[in-house]
């Protein structure tokens, strides 16, 4: 009987503009290893993933193969493709660059490139869930409370209880997640995950309890979070 495999694609085609650095943000150093190198870690040393596209910059790209590729020896990468102007974009060339490994019902695992605190339980309930033919969002309830905003009036304030945080990986049947892709690029719809396109056509989307440690590196202050989440794990291992 074949055996449903499991894919990652890690989007790190950002421009990193709200960290402000002097160099893409997935290369700072994280207890002196590039972001980007912890969070493909993860995926190379998980016995559920049988491979990796990574999605860059394209003029990143001779660098990221050379520095963290090679240099960490990543040997589940299967490609490293360009990304494009917006996240989704990149994620659409990284699928299409996955239609040469894998089959329809394989699950792809879609997961931020500066998101290196995922773990591995994570990983197992997001497959085990989209192997069920529905989207699965790692997500946490929101601690604080929302408002809507207009014009610096607040116009409402959603019951909280309702309210969850979308973390990655969001992961889905391969089939599946590229058709959605596919018919967001016909309709010119923009989402800034993965889910929202499989919600906008009708498809189902479930929960995964995340992480509050499962952050993305967007900010400074993030930074400062993560440096003090790795020195809580002993040796500093990605
Ligand atoms: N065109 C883009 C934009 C984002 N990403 C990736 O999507 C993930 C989440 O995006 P975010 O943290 O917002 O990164 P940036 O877009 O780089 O940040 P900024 O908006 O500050 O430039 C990151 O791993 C980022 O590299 C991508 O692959 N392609
Ligand atoms: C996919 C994501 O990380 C879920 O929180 C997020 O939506 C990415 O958004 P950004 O605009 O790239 O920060």
């Amino acid at each position: 009987m074949n055996k449903t495999r499991a894919f990652a694609l890690i989007p790190a085609a950002g421009m990193g503009k709200r960290m402000g650095a002097s160099m893409n943000k997935q290369y700072l150093q994280l207890g002196g290893i590039p972001i980007v190198a912890r969070t493909l870690q993860v995926f190379q040393d998980s016995p559920l993933i049988s491979g990796i596209i990574l999605v860059i910059p394209e003029d990143e790209i001779p660098y990221c193969r050379r520095e963290v590729v090679e240099k960490y020896r990543f040997s589940k990468v299967l490609d490293v493709v360009s990304g494009g102007s917006e996240r989704q974009h990149s994620v659409l060339n990284g699928l299409q660059a996955l239609q040469d490994h894998t089959a329809p019902d394989d699950i792809i695992l879609i997961h931020d490139g500066v998101r290196p605190f995922i773990d591995e339980l994570i990983l197992q309930q997001s497959i085990d869930l989209a192997t069920t033919g529905v989207g699965a969002l790692v997500a946490v309830q929101t601690k604080d409370t929302i408002k809507v905003v207009h014009d610096g009036t607040v116009v409402s304030t959603p019951d909280r209880s309702t309210l969850w945080q979308a973390q990655t990986p969001q992961s889905f049947k391969f089939g599946q997640i590229l058709a959605a892709h596919h018919q967001a690029l016909q309709e010119g719809f923009l989402g800034t995950d993965d889910c929202s396109l499989l919600e906008r056509f009708n498809g189902t989307v479930r929960i995964v309890n995340g992480s509050y440690r499962n952050i993305k590196i967007t900010t400074p202050e993030d930074l400062v979070l993560a440096e003090a989440f790795l020195n809580q794990t002993a040796g500093g291992r990605p």
